[in-house]
C-alpha cells in the first residue's frame, strides 16, 4: 500500500477547535467502529520543524505536511492531526501534534503546548517524543521544557495504564546509543525529580506511569537512506504493537472504537475547560454515552424492522400461533445486536443500558401480547359457549357440563397463554384469565337462567293444563266444598309437578336457596292460575248467579223445564234458586286457598236472603256501622284473598235480583193464566141440568143405532179436531183468546182435515202440517232473563203486568 493511500485530517485546528465531523469522516472511512479494543493510537510531539511530520510519512506511510527545507524553517504543523497508519495491524492512528518551542505562538505561550501533551498522553497508546541527538546532556536542551510538561500535565491524567514514551533521537552522531541512553535516561530523571508532584505521587517513580523506550535515527537529510532503512526497523515495532509486550501492550482504560470519536471529542473538551482529566471516569462516562446510543439505535431497528411489524400486525388480526417464539427470537437478535457492539464497554454501563433497551422494547411489543391474550380470550370463550351448547344438546346435566367445558377452555387458555409468553419478561396474564373466568361465569348465568326459564315454563304449562278445567268445572258446580276441592286438586297437582321438577333441577346442582326458591315459584305459579280462574269467575258473577237463578228456577229437579200450572210453590222455588246464586257469590267472593274459616257465607244469607237487609234497602241502613255489608273488607279475609268485598257483594245482589225480578213476574203470569184455561168447562149446575132437560134425547140416541151410529161419527170427528187445533193448548191462555185462535184456524183445519181424508181415499198421503205448541215454554223464560230487557221482548204483552206483584213475591222483593 502506497503513501498515497492515506491523506490526514486536522482533528484540531491552531485555535483549539475541535472537528467533529471530520474525526467522523475519518472513524467511519478507516471502519474504526468495527475493530473493538484492537486498534492503537500514536502521538508525536517534539520540537517545531524536528522532522516530526518526516519520521511519521516515513514511519506509517502517512500524508503529513511537511516543511519545505529551501524556504526556511516554518512551522508547518498548526494544531492535531491525525491520519491511518498505513499497512499496519491492527489499525493504528496516527497523531502529528504542533512543534512546541515555536516562536509563532510566543515564548510565553504555551498553554495550547500544554494542552496539545495532555491530550497525546490521555488518547495515544504509545507517544514518540523527537529529540535533537545533540539535545542529550544539555541544560539548555529544546526538550526539557517539552519533557517537564509531559510529566506536569501526567500527574492530572487519572490513568490506570502505562503510556509508553518512546524517545526518538534524531541526527544521531557515531556516538553508539548504548552510551546515548543511559545519559537521556538520567536527563528524563531529573526532570521527574524537578517536576513538583502532589502529595499522592511525591514518592512515586517515572516507571509506574510510563514505559519508556529509545532509539535513534541518522539525519535525514544527511543519510537518508540509512535514515529510511531505520525508520523501516522501526516500523516493525508497531506491527501488533496492542499484543502483550508490544509497544501498545497495555490495554487498561482503552476506550472502545465505536466510543473513539465521541472520546477524544469530550477529553479535549475536558482539557479546554483546563480540569483535571479523571480516565477511568471518563471511560465510564464514554461507554454510557456509547451503550445509550446502541441502545438507541437498536430500539429505532427494532420499530421498523419487518418481523416486527409484520407479527404485530397479524396479531392485530388474530391469535397468532408461536407468538411468544416469534417475539423472542425479533428481542434475541437485537440484543444480540446490542450485546457484539457494547462487548468492550464497562460491564456494568452496558449491562444497566441493556436492561434499559429491554424495557423500551417490551414496552413497545407488550400491547401486542395484550392483543395476542384477548384474542386467546375471546377465542376461549366462543369455544366455551359452543362446548356446553353441543353438551346440553346431548342432554349432558347442566352443571356437569360447564364444569367439563370451563375445565377444558381454561386449560386451552393456559397453554395459549405460555406459548405467547417470552423469556425476556414476567409478563401477568392472570388479568385476562380471570376476566375469561368472569365471562364464562357470566355466561353460565345466563344460559342457566334461560334453561331454568324454560324448564319452569315446561312445568307450569303442565301445571295450568291439569288445574285450569278442573277447577273452572269446580267453579261451575259451585257447591259448598268447592274451596276444598279445589285445595285438594291444588296440592294434589302442585305435588305432581314437584315430584318431576326436582330431579329436572338437580342437573343444576342449584344451592338451597335458589333450589327453595325455584320450589316455591313453582308452587306459587299454581297458586296464581287458580287465582286467576277465580278472579274472572269473580268478573261474571253476576251472568253465572242468574244462570244458576234460571236454571233452578226454570227447572224441576230432574232438570225437566218447569210447566207453571198453579200447582207450583213459586215462592219455594224462588227461594231455592236465590239460595244458589248467592252460594255462588259467595264462593267466588274471597280466594281460600289456605284452610281458614270464614263467616262471608253466613253473612250473605242472614243479610240478604233471610230478610236482614232488602235490595231496596234505604241508605240509613247501608250507613249502619255494625253492618258487615257495609265495608270494603271481609273480616278474616286478606285484601289480596278478596274478589268481591262485601260492598260490592251487596250491590251485585241488588242488581242481580232486579234483574231477575221478571222472571219471577212472568211464572206467576204463567200460573194465573193456566189457572183460567183450565176453566172453560161450564159450571157443574150446568151440567146437571142439561142431563135432566136432555134425558129423553138422550135415550133416543141409545135405542136408535143410527143415531148412536152418527153419535159416533160425530164423536170422532169431534175428536180429531180436539187433537188438531190442540184446544186444550189454546184455553191454556185464557178462553178469551182460545176462542178467537180456534175460530180463526178452525175452517183451515176443517180444510185441512177434509183434504187429507180424500188423499187417503185415493192413497196419496197429504202434506204434514205442524202441530202448534202455544205454551210458554221454560225455554222462552230462559231468553228473557238473558235479554237486556226481558219486558221488550217476544213476550205477549197481556203477561206483562205491573200489578202482578203478588203476595208471593212482595215478601222478596219489596218492604
Ligand atoms: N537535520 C535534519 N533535518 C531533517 C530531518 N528530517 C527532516 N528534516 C528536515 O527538517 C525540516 C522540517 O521537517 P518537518 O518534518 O516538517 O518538521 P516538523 O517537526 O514536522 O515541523 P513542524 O511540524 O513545523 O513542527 C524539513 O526541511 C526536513 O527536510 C532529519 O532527520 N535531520
Amino acid at each position: 500500500m502506497g503513501k498515497e493511500d492515506c491523506c490526514s485530517t486536522q482533528l484540531i485546528d491552531a485555535n483549539g477547535e475541535f472537528n467533529f465531523k471530520g474525526l467522523q469522516n475519518f472513524v467511519s472511512s478507516v471502519k474504526l467502529s468495527r475493530c473493538g479494543l484492537s486498534y492503537a493510537v500514536v502521538a508525536i510531539m517534539g520540537p517545531q520543524s524536528s522532522g516530526k511530520s518526516t519520521l511519521l510519512n516515513h514511519l506509517f506511510y502517512t500524508n503529513f505536511r511537511e516543511m519545505d527545507a529551501f524556504r526556511g524553517r516554518n512551522q508547518t504543523t498548526k494544531g492535531i492531526w491525525i491520519a491511518n497508519a498505513v499497512g499496519i495491524e491492527p489499525l493504528t492512528i496516527v497523531m502529528d501534534l504542533e512543534g512546541t518551542d515555536g516562536r509563532e505562538r510566543g515564548e510565553d505561550d504555551t498553554t495550547f503546548e500544554k494542552q496539545s501533551a495532555l491530550f497525546a498522553l490521555a488518547v495515544a497508546d504509545v507517544v514518540l517524543i523527537n529529540m535533537w541527538c545533540h539535545d542529550i546532556g544539555r541544560e539548555q536542551a529544546a526538550n526539557r521544557p517539552l519533557l517537564k510538561t509531559v510529566f506536569q500535565v501526567m500527574m492530572r491524567l487519572f490513568s490506570p495504564r502505562k503510556t509508553t514514551l518512546l524517545f526518538v533521537i534524531r541526527d544521531k552522531t557515531k556516538t553508539p546509543l548504548e552510551y546515548l541512553e543511559p545519559i537521556l535516561r538520567e536527563d528524563i530523571q531529573k526532570i521527574w525529580d524537578a517536576v513538583r508532584k502532589p502529595h499522592a505521587h511525591k514518592d512515586t517513580q517515572l516507571s509506574e506511569f510510563f514505559n519508556v523506550e529509545v532509539t535513534a535515527l541518522p539525519s535525514y537529510e544527511e543519510k537518508e537512506e540509512q535514515f529510511k532503512d531505520q525508520v523501516a526497523q522501526l516500523r516493525q515495532l508497531f506491527f501488533h504493537s496492542i499484543s502483550p509486550g508490544g509497544l501498545a501492550g497495555d490495554r487498561r482504560g482503552v476506550v472502545p472504537a465505536s466510543g473513539f470519536s465521541y472520546s477524544v471529542q469530550q477529553i479535549w473538551e475536558v482539557i479546554k475547560e483546563n480540569k483535571d482529566l479523571d480516565l477511568p471516569a471518563h471511560k465510564v462516562m464514554v461507554a454510557t454515552v456509547r451503550c445509550e446510543e446502541i441502545a438507541n439505535e437498536k430500539f429505532s431497528s427494532l420499530m421498523i424492522n419487518e418481523d416486527w411489524l409484520a407479527l404485530e400486525h397479524e396479531v392485530k388480526e388474530d391469535a397468532v400461533r408461536n407468538f411468544g417464539r416469534r417475539l423472542s427470537s425479533i428481542l434475541d437478535n437485537f440484543l444480540s445486536e446490542y450485546d457484539a457492539e457494547s462487548v468492550f464497554f464497562e460491564e456494568n454501563v452496558r449491562s444497566s443500558k441493556r436492561q434499559q433497551f429491554m424495557s423500551k422494547a417490551l414496552q413497545l411489543v407488550h400491547p401486542a401480547f395484550v392483543s395476542q391474550l384477548g384474542h386467546l380470550r375471546v377465542k376461549s370463550l366462543q369455544t366455551f359457549k359452543s362446548q356446553l351448547e353441543q353438551l346440553l344438546r346431548r342432554g349432558e346435566a347442566f352443571a356437569a357440563s360447564v364444569r367439563t367445558c370451563s375445565e377444558s377452555c381454561i386449560t386451552e387458555f393456559d397453554k395459549g397463554c405460555s406459548d405467547a409468553a417470552i423469556r425476556h419478561a414476567n409478563w401477568d396474564a392472570s388479568k385476562f384469565r380471570d376476566k375469561l373466568i368472569r365471562d364464562i361465569e357470566a355466561h353460565v348465568s345466563s344460559v342457566r337462567n334461560d334453561k331454568l326459564s324454560e324448564l319452569k315454563a315446561i312445568y307450569e304449562k303442565q301445571i295450568t293444563t291439569a288445574l285450569a278445567e278442573p277447577v273452572q268445572s269446580l267453579f261451575d258446580v259451585g257447591g259448598s266444598e268447592t274451596w276444598a276441592s279445589i285445595r285438594k286438586l291444588l296440592k294434589r297437582e302442585t305435588d305432581v309437578a314437584i315430584s318431576c321438577f326436582c330431579p329436572a333441577l338437580s342437573g343444576f346442582e342449584l344451592d338451597q336457596d335458589a333450589f327453595d326458591r325455584m320450589m316455591q315459584s313453582l308452587k306459587d305459579y299454581a297458586r296464581s292460575v287458580v287465582e286467576k280462574i277465580a278472579r274472572e269467575e269473580a268478573g261474571k258473577v253476576l251472568m253465572q248467579m242468574k244462570d244458576r237463578f234460571n236454571t233452578v228456577f226454570s227447572h224441576d229437579s230432574d232438570s225437566i223445564p218447569r210447566l207453571w200450572t198453579g200447582k207450583e210453590d213459586i215462592k219455594s222455588i224462588t227461594l231455592e234458586a236465590r239460595s244458589e246464586s248467592l252460594k255462588f257469590l259467595s264462593i267466588v267472593a274471597a280466594i281460600r286457598l289456605d284452610e281458614k274459616s270464614d263467616r262471608i257465607e253466613s253473612i250473605l244469607f242472614s243479610r240478604l236472603l233471610e230478610g236482614k237487609i232488602s235490595i231496596s234497602s234505604r241508605n240509613s241502613d247501608i250507613a249502619d256501622s255494625c253492618d258487615p255489608l257495609a265495608s270494603s273488607s271481609w273480616e278474616e279475609v286478606s285484601p289480596e284473598n278478596t274478589l268481591l268485598t262485601p260492598v260490592q257483594c251487596l250491590s251485585l245482589w241488588r242488581q242481580f235480583m232486579a234483574e231477575t225480578e221478571y222472571i219471577v213476574s212472568q211464572a206467576i203470569s204463567a200460573q194465573e193464566a193456566y189457572r183460567q184455561s183450565n176453566n172453560w168447562l161450564p159450571p157443574a149446575w150446568a151440567i146437571v141440568a142439561m142431563i135432566i132437560l136432555g134425558f129423553n134425547e138422550f135415550m133416543l140416541l141409545l135405542r136408535n143405532p143410527l143415531y148412536l151410529f152418527m153419535l159416533f161419527v160425530v164423536y170422532l170427528f169431534g175428536k180429531a179436531l180436539w187433537i188438531q187445533m190442540d184446544i186444550p193448548g189454546e184455553f191454556r191462555n185464557g178462553i178469551l183468546s182460545g176462542l178467537i185462535s180456534i175460530s180463526s184456524r178452525f175452517l183451515s183445519t176443517v180444510m185441512d182435515l177434509l183434504r187429507r181424508l180424500a188423499a187417503e181415499g185415493q192413497g196419496n198421503p197429504a202434506p204434514g202440517t205442524s202441530r202448534a205448541s202455544q205454551h210458554v215454554s221454560s225455554q222462552s223464560f230462559r231468553s228473557q232473563v238473558n235479554s237486556p230487557n226481558p219486558v221488550s221482548s217476544s213476550v205477549p204483552s197481556s203477561y206483562v203486568s205491573s200489578n202482578i206483584s203478588t203476595e208471593n213475591d212482595v215478601e222478596y222483593t219489596s218492604r
